[in-house]
């Protein structure tokens, strides 16, 4: 059963329709891509979901709940959490104390001078940075991490808070391809293992390919098409919107060239 509900979500920005009439529903336990051209509405679809943008008609439910009109703060309390393109860390902090203040944080903990935040949930800590493999690295600072490590670590700190729904900005992005595989490998398994909804938007069709159980395609903030990966892939539909009808997704290298910001859309 969906424990997200979304119906009618509509943007607009002046004159530009960015999301128009955007519904999806979300199962626990399912891996849900967001794909579409730049400037599909991708982007605005995530910011009203996580209450940074009203919507200018529409409705989303988690768990029979209505988010439109709440504040992030509060959609993060109901059990939203959020990885953005550009990771939000403490550089200053070692990889251990970023978790621990984000435990704080979700057990509403104060910021007192005692017990200091450094002896806080270190047990909870330890078995986040385990679950995405960054145990070997607690004690680093997070200024120091490589790119693919601080993607971990921003997931542990989004986990801290037990989100039954993560939505994830572009992952991927920037990551080389085998760290790539792993992070989404790694997402799917916490997906299975807590069994949470994850939303993610992702512009490289391999990762999108590989792991998504389903694909939900805008265009022009519209629904193109809502199926699983072979059922996407093989859309005349999409594929005119991605290839110009020009080739299909299985062609080797066919989407660099029709679709400039798109990757990767060779057989995953
Ligand atoms: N704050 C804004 N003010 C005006 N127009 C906006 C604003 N945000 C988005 N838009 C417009 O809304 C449309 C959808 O943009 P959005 O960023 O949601 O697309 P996207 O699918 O996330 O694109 P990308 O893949 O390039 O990130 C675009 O035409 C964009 O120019």
């Amino acid at each position: 059963m969906s424990f997200l509900e979304v119906r009618g979500l509509s943007k607009s920005f002046g004159g530009v329709r960015a999301v128009n009439e955007v519904s999806l529903d979300l199962k626990q336990g399912e891996l849900l891509a967001l794909i579409g051209p730049n400037g599909a509405g991708k982007t605005t679809c995530f910011n009203m979901l996580y209450g940074q943008l009203k919507p200018d008609q529409g409705s989303v439910k988690l768990n029979g709940q209505e988010l439109v009109g709440q504040t992030p703060r509060k959609i993060w309390r109901l059990g939203v959490g959020r990885t953005f393109q550009i990771t939000a860390t403490y550089a200053s902090m070692t990889v251990m104390e970023n978790v621990q203040m984000a435990l704080i944080s979700h057990h509403r903990g104060i910021f007192s001078v005692w017990p200091p935040a450094s002896r806080r949930h270190r047990p909870e800590a330890k078995a986040l940075l385990e679950l995405v493999g960054m145990e070997s690295q607690a004690e680093r600072a997070a200024s120091v991490l490589a790119y693919g490590d601080l993607k971990r670590l921003e997931l542990a700190i989004a986990l801290a808070h037990s989100p039954q729904l993560l939505l994830m900005d572009e992952p991927a992005a920037g990551m080389a391809p085998k760290e790539r595989v792993g992070l989404m490998q790694l997402t799917a398994d916490i997906v299975k293992e807590r069994n949470i909804g994850v939303l993610f938007t992702e512009h490289d069709m391999d990762v999108v390919f590989s792991h998504a159980h389903r694909v939900l395609v805008l265009n022009r903030g519209e629904i193109l098409a809502d199926g699983s990966v072979e059922e996407v892939r093989a859309n005349p539909r999409v594929q005119e919107v991605y290839l110009g009808g020009g080739s299909t997704f299985g062609e080797q290298g066919a989407g660099e060239e029709a679709s400039g910001k798109q990757e990767g859309l060779a057989d995953a």
